[in-house]
């Protein structure tokens, strides 16, 4: 069993990894598996800051008994609710019968319905602090980030920022739980990726959280998953990324979305992508509904500020993983996107319609008119994809000139 690891003096990671399960929420490939991460501070009073899913609970309570023997914890600082860090408070209540429990009013509400916890609760006020003896905690509530009762807490004497499940990623801890002691960049995507399907929806409380912690010095942060961020690794990219991605920003690029059944739309794709491509675009990204997993669309959308989608009329709607793309999109909230559409039908189309709606509800700047096939493919329809295609280049070049 890994013995606890001192990320820094008095603080302990206690977290475990998962690389058994195949979706995170039943629905988000885990290729490269997910760690839970929980900490230990060790002061006069210890304080335990979040556990762990309760399929990893035997590992965890052997990391922790290691380090401390038979001395009790004094604090569960519960920064999130849900199950994959809450999961183990049951089974923590019945081996520290005498454990103080610390959350705001959301958070009691849940422990009781989750867990039928309703003794030795502490109810903390945004910005109070709870002394454990050298050391301050303070506690910033950041509700919606991404659950209601979402919270961080701030070792003052240590600038450390416990974060809950924000600056989280995908990815298990590979040995070293520090940023500076991995090569980080395997986590990139899958931060972003991690970002985009979990938190996603919530840009604008999230810009709230960053805005109400701008003024506090952190030197590390330590997430509910995958690495620890420090000031001699990459926390000042991680915190920016954060910073664009919930305000939608997104880097100069395209990405092209279609579902096709017998090739028709999928050969639209392929010559917009190479018209965007003849006009200088270099960061291109095809996705085909039917073999690409929504999250990693879902990524690339957040990741680029140009997006085309494309979709056959079927029964009189888009194709149904399109309609299940643009509705991601829509629960997401995504904004500021360049936009283009195409799609095809046989007799009656829907899917011009259908995706001029979602770009004005998206309220997406719409770069070109739409491209529209009729059975199959004819030169005139070329014409209009390079145009699309073309439009699209120079919208992103533009930017780029600025
Ligand atoms: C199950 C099914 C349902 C379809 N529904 C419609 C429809 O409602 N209206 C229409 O005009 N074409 C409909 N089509 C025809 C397709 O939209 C058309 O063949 C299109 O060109 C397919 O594009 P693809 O070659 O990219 O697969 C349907 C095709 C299938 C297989």
């Amino acid at each position: 069993m890994c013995k606890p690891l001192e990320i820094e003096k008095d603080i302990f990671y206690v977290g475990v990894n998962d690389r058994t399960k195949h979706l995170f929420e039943s629905l988000w490939p885990l290729p490269n598996g997910v760690s839970y991460n929980s900490y230990l501070i060790v002061d006069e009073k210890v304080a335990l800051i979040d556990t762990v899913d309760i399929c990893y609970s035997d590992v965890f309570f052997r990391k922790i008994t290691s380090l401390l023997g038979d001395r009790p914890i004094d604090y569960l600082v519960v920064n999130h609710m849900e199950p994959d860090h809450s999961g183990s408070i049951g089974l923590l209540v019945n081996k520290y019968p005498d454990i103080s429990i610390v959350g705001n009013k959301r958070t009691i509400e849940m422990l009781k319905g989750y867990y039928g916890v309703t003794n030795n609760l502490v109810e903390i006020l945004d910005l109070d602090t709870l002394n454990l003896g050298k050391y301050n905690l303070k506690f910033y509530l950041t509700p919606m980030v991404h659950w209601p009762e979402t919270m961080m807490t701030y070792l003052q004497e240590m600038n450390t920022l416990f974060s809950g499940d924000a600056f989280g990623t995908f990815g298990a801890i590979d040995g070293g739980v520090l940023d500076s002691q991995t090569r980080i960049e395997k986590y990139w995507d899958e931060m972003i990726r991690y970002y985009s399907n979990i938190v996603g929806k919530f840009g604008s409380p999230v810009q709230t959280a960053l805005k109400k912690l701008s003024g506090v010095e952190i030197d590390m942060i330590c997430s509910t998953h995958g690495p620890v961020w420090t000031k001699n690794g990459r926390i000042n990219e991680v915190i920016s990324l954060y910073d664009k991605l919930s305000k939608y920003d997104a880097d100069s690029g395209l990405v092209i979305v279609y579902g096709s059944m017998y090739g028709n739309t999928a050969e639209l794709a392929d010559t917009i992508a190479v018209s965007a491509s003849q006009n200088g675009v270099k960061d291109i990204v095809i996705h085909n509904v039917s073999k690409s997993h929504e999250s990693d669309i879902i990524r690339d959308v957040f990741k680029y500020k140009g997006l085309i989608i494309g979709s056959p009329t079927y029964n009189n709607k888009l194709y149904p993983a399109v309609e299940s793309v643009v509705t991601s999109l829509q629960n997401r909230n995504l904004k500021n996107r360049y936009f283009g559409y195409f799609g095809g039908f046989s007799w009656s189309d829907a899917s011009e319609r259908l995706l001029k709606s979602f770009a004005e509800e998206m309220n997406f700047e719409v770069v070109a008119s739409p491209v529209v096939i009729k059975q199959g493919m004819l030169d005139e329809v070329y014409e209009k994809a390079n145009n699309l295609g073309m439009m699209m280049a120079k919208k992103l070049n533009s930017d780029n000139s600025k």
